[in-house]
């Protein structure tokens, strides 16, 4: 049997490492929050130069393409937080919100060049911007324990409007990307065909578009949530929690 000593230090032992990982994740996450806040800031800056230069949205996208696909494909890892426990985050929102986006940037406006310059796409990047500025600076400010209040009023309520906004200009991306996959049959697969299989991306981006008719009032309603804890310090029990 083991000395009341012997458990003593174990115990000790496991608060120790309990600690470490503790004062670890919080590093890590000051750290990819500083990164998004950064790259998130970057992005503005460049959209803001290429507007007052050229006058113009067209060729906006070209010129930040590599930034934006660089950060919207880091927040991969917010799912690996959730995943590892080191946020206290929704699983469901994270996956839909960071596949969502990882969607729009790659398979859609990275694939279909001749939409790059909707001003649709402009319309989604303007709202991604400024919301990612706000959340990550939120998250480095809440974790170093300084939260100015007007970014934590900005945090939940900014997406008040920009969310609606934003999924309307997805959307309508999405919709102008529609004539191009009809008549390239890009990433769709024709029978008769070796794997006996088909595909049609076409019909993919419609059922896409149907699915932010069930999810998005989710994520809406989710963040609302979230602002009824956070500024007026409700207790809300989520269900996927
Ligand atoms: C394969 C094809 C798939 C296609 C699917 C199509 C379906 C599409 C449906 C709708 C899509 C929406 C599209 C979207 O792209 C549109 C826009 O974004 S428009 C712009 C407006 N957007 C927003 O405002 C985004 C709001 N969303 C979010 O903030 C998050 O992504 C969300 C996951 C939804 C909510 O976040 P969360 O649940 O994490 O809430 P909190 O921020 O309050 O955080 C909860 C606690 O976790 C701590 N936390 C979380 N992350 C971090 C971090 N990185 N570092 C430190 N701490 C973190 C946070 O502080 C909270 O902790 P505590 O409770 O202790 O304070």
């Amino acid at each position: 049997m083991a000395s009341s000593e012997e458990e003593g230090s174990a115990e000790d032992k496991e608060n120790t490492k309990k600690r470490t990982l503790s004062t670890l994740a919080t590093a890590w996450l000051t750290f990819y929050n500083i990164a998004m806040t950064a790259g998130w800031l970057v992005l503005a800056i460049a959209m803001a130069r290429f507007y007052l230069e050229k006058g113009t949205h067209k060729g906006l996208y070209k010129s930040i393409q590599k930034t934006l696909k660089f950060f919207q494909t880091f927040a991969l890892l917010e799912l690996v937080h959730c995943a590892l426990g080191l946020v206290r985050t929704s699983v469901l929102a994270t996956g839909v919100q960071v596949s969502s986006r990882i969607f729009m940037v790659w398979l859609i406006t990275n694939s279909i060049r001749q939409i790059q310059n909707e001003e649709s796409v402009l319309i989604f990047l303007v709202v991604w911007t400024m919301t990612e500025i706000t959340r990550y600076s939120y998250y480095t400010f809440n974790l170093l324990n300084h939260l100015p209040y007007f970014i934590k009023w900005a945090r939940y309520n900014l997406f008040i409007v920009l969310y609606p906004i934003g999924v309307a200009g997805e959307l309508l991306t999405i919709y102008a990307a529609l004539p191009y996959v009809r008549r390239s049959g890009m990433y769709s697969l024709r029978l008769p065909n070796k794997y006996n299989v088909s595909f049609d991306y076409y019909y993919c981006l419609l059922i896409v578009m149907c699915t932010y008719i069930p999810l998005f009032p989710q994520l809406y309603f989710h963040m609302l949530r979230q602002r009824r804890k956070v500024l007026h310090g409700e207790v809300i029990v989520e269900k996927d929690e």
